[in-house]
């Protein structure tokens, strides 16, 4: 593939920016990558690791004369990093997001930036439970979505970021950001509050049976446990930014919760038996659609670091 931006600019170097970084130079997507992040030990492990081309000390010198931005920080700190670039950026450039919620980030970040940027928020749907610049990887968004909420930006300048996606390996689909919050509620977000509780359940327990729930802890709650080592400050902004949706999402799970709690007091063998059943076809339905996280996954399970 062609350089698609002369100068891309990614302003946290974490998991995410770092991935992309690598999945650029793995297709040589970008003519320059600048890279600054807040703090100076993340800034100098960028620098030993070398997946940016060059390392600066501020957001404000990271735009200067980029022709993408991409803001790569928690989502609470979109707003303020927004307002820190915006009299800085070139006009014509694009500026995208990677948050996990997209409705409270256009109104943060939307209404400090001026008009002649493309504002253009998206959201890949790849991820691990590891963080910081080390735990990038060129091949994370491989074969995964990355979904875009042109919300009536430039047909050019979208066309060209969802090449740059394509380029880096994910499919692309755009929606609406409140379909989207809602839609990531259920698949990603309120999982993740469950995964949570589960293991802050088992660790409470665990101080019961003097640790037997962690020595014996099966394949199901080791799962639930590797979510569970998701980044805090992430999943903290994650909640607080989609608070309807996991609001409204998490009354639907306890409603359920109560179902099953009911069919197991009163012995309702059919009525958990065809629940399970219905479960079970969506997981293989998710594995015949060539889904499946499973299968070789460049650290997804935490193997690789
Ligand atoms: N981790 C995932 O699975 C995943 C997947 C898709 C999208 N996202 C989203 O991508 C974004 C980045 O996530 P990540 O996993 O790369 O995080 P990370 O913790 O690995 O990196 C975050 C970066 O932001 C910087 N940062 C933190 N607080 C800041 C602040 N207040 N001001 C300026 N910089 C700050 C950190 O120094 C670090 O460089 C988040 O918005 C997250 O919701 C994460
Ligand atoms: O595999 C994981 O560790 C993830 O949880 C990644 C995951 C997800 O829920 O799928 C987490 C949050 C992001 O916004 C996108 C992806």
């Amino acid at each position: 593939m062609s350089v698609l931006y002369n100068r891309v600019a990614l302003i946290g170097l974490g998991l995410i920016a770092s991935s992309m970084a690598h999945a650029m130079r793995r297709a040589g997507l970008a003519g320059e990558i600048v890279g600054t992040a807040r703090s100076a030990e993340t800034r100098d492990i960028a620098r030993e690791l070398g997946f940016c081309d060059r390392i600066v000390d501020t957001a404000v010198l990271a735009v200067e004369g980029a022709d993408l931005v991409v803001l790569a920080v928690p989502v609470g700190a979109m707003g303020a990093v927004a307002a820190e670039i915006a009299p800085h950026l070139q006009p014509g450039a694009t500026v995208t997001d990677v948050g996990s919620v997209k409705r409270a980030v256009i109104e943060t970040v939307a209404p400090h930036l001026p008009d002649h940027v493309h504002f253009i928020p998206g959201h890949p749907l790849a991820g691990t439970e590891h963080s910081g610049p080390r735990s990038g990887f060129a091949e994370l968004f491989d074969n995964r979505w990355n979904i875009l909420i042109p919300n009536g930006a430039d047909e050019a300048a979208t066309e060209k970021l969802i090449d740059l996606w394509k380029g880096m390996g994910a499919n692309v689909e755009t929606m609406d950001a409140d379909h989207h919050d809602l839609v990531l509620s259920v698949t990603s977000h309120t999982p993740h509050l469950i995964a949570y509780t589960m293991v802050g359940v088992a660790d409470d327990l665990s101080r019961v049976t003097d640790s037997e729930v962690i020595k014996f802890s099966a394949a199901g709650f080791r799962d639930f446990t590797r979510i569970a080592a998701s980044d805090p400050t992430m999943w903290r902004d994650v909640f607080l930014a989609n608070k309807d949706a996991t609001l409204e999402i998490l009354g639907r799970f306890t409603e359920e919760l109560f179902a099953l709690q009911r069919a197991i007091r009163i012995g309702d063998g059919e009525a958990l038996f065809d629940y399970f059943t219905r479960t079970r076809a969506i997981r293989r339905g998710i594995i015949e659609a060539g889904q499946d996280t499973d299968a070789p996954d460049f650290g997804r399970t935490g193997k690789h670091k």
